[in-house]
């Protein structure tokens, strides 16, 4: 399975819903939360989450990049994500926030920043559905893959065989169509790609371009 998750990061806010019937072919609409806490920016909250539901039928893959997500995580689920997808380092009653999500009946990921080891993620892994990689320091799209990730990814794949189940790993930052056979072939199989799409001027032609670069 392969899937390409835009990001609209890296899209034009004021045309939303245009950018992302310009998306066809996306597997996933990756949504960025931003809260000026957890990461140096601000981006959107659930009233947008909701609107995007109202407009598409792709599902949103909600990338939570929060201090406390437990406060928001109900919220994000009636507001329709369908993946919720918590970090590591922004809670520390992980399997709790974990067991939330999955009680709302949404898809749940945890995300690792760049610096943070595997092994947070050891005792939880099993009840995952995801697991996010993020190849750069989160906040801002147009960074350049950090290449240490693709031996993070291996290592990750190696793990996640080992429990016997069936959890996808996605790539977020600096994917390219330069990158994105290497980093399938690491292990992960969800890219999330911001610039590489939405710098195209024919985005639905870009997502099958990346998605024939992992065959
Ligand atoms: O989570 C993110 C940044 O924190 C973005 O999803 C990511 O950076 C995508 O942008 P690009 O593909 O341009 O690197």
């Amino acid at each position: 399975m392969i899937r390409i998750a835009p990001s609209i990061l890296s899209a034009d806010f004021a045309r939303l819903g245009e950018d992302i019937d310009r998306c066809t072919g996306a597997d996933l609409i990756h949504v960025d939360v931003m809260d000026g806490h957890f990461v140096p920016n601000i981006t959107i909250g659930p009233p947008v989450v909701a609107s995007l539901k109202k407009h598409t039928s792709v599902p949103l893959d909600v990338h939570l990049m929060i201090a406390n997500p437990q406060q928001y995580v109900e919220a994000f689920a009636a507001a329709g994500a369908d993946i919720i997808t918590l970090h590591a380092e922004s809670d520390v009653h992980l399997h709790r926030a974990i067991h939330q999500v999955k009680a709302l009946g949404r898809q749940v990921g945890v995300s690792l920043n760049p610096a943070t080891p595997l092994c947070m993620i050891e005792e939880v892994l099993p009840d995952l559905d995801m697991v996010l990689i993020m190849s750069v320091n989160p906040g801002f799209g147009g960074q350049k893959f950090i290449d240490a990730s693709l031996d993070k990814i291996r290592r990750l794949r190696a793990m996640i065989s080992a429990t016997g189940k069936d959890i996808s790993i996605e790539v977020d930052g600096g994917v390219t169509m330069d990158n994105i056979a290497q980093i399938h072939r690491a292990g992960a199989d969800t890219f999330v790609a911001g610039s590489a799409i939405f710098s195209t001027p024919d985005y639905g032609h870009t997502i099958n371009a990346l998605r024939q670069q992992c065959r």
